[in-house]
């Protein structure tokens, strides 16, 4: 349809239904922190959350709006701003590669077509001035 009346059934799958959707993000959100948890590197930042579940729960889930809300999907985020977040952990530009890194890994692991993953990435890179060094 030239007009643009049907772009609904003819528009490209938005990222949040090519990343599964609530679903797939919650999937995706729990394997990562794992990974984090266990990545030398940056398990220092995550494991004191395990001995905070509430803490932990409430992070997991904003994490999980706040991917849904930016790539397309109906949630709202309600955690804090990107830069409050990382407020006062002074975080290196190494660890930051490492969380992208685990995420692309777990992306892989989800079957994340390659296309989806530059979208995630482009994401990610837009909020590294917002999280390093804060
Ligand atoms: C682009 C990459 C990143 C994104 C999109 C991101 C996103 C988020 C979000 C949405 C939250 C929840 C905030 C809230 O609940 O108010 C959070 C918390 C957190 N992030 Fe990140 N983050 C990123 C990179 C990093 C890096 C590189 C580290 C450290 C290696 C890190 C460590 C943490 C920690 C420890 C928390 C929990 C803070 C708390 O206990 O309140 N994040 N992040």
């Amino acid at each position: 349809m030239k007009n643009g009346n049907d772009t609904k059934n003819n528009s490209q799958p938005t990222l949040f239904e090519r990343l599964g959707k609530t679903e797939g993000i919650a999937s995706i959100v729990d394997d990562v922190i794992e990974t984090h948890m266990n990545n030398p590197v940056i398990q220092k930042r995550f494991l004191p959350l395990k001995e905070q579940p509430e803490h932990l729960a409430l992070i997991r889930q904003h994490t999980i709006d706040f991917f849904s809300a930016g790539s397309g999907g109906q949630a709202q985020y309600s955690g804090k701003e990107m830069p409050a977040a990382h407020k006062g952990m002074n975080i290196r530009p190494e660890e930051y590669m490492e969380v992208v890194d685990d995420i692309m890994l777990i992306l892989d692991k989800h079957q994340i077509d390659d296309d989806s993953k530059k979208d995630v990435l482009a994401i990610l890179w837009s909020l590294k001035g917002m999280i390093v060094a804060q």
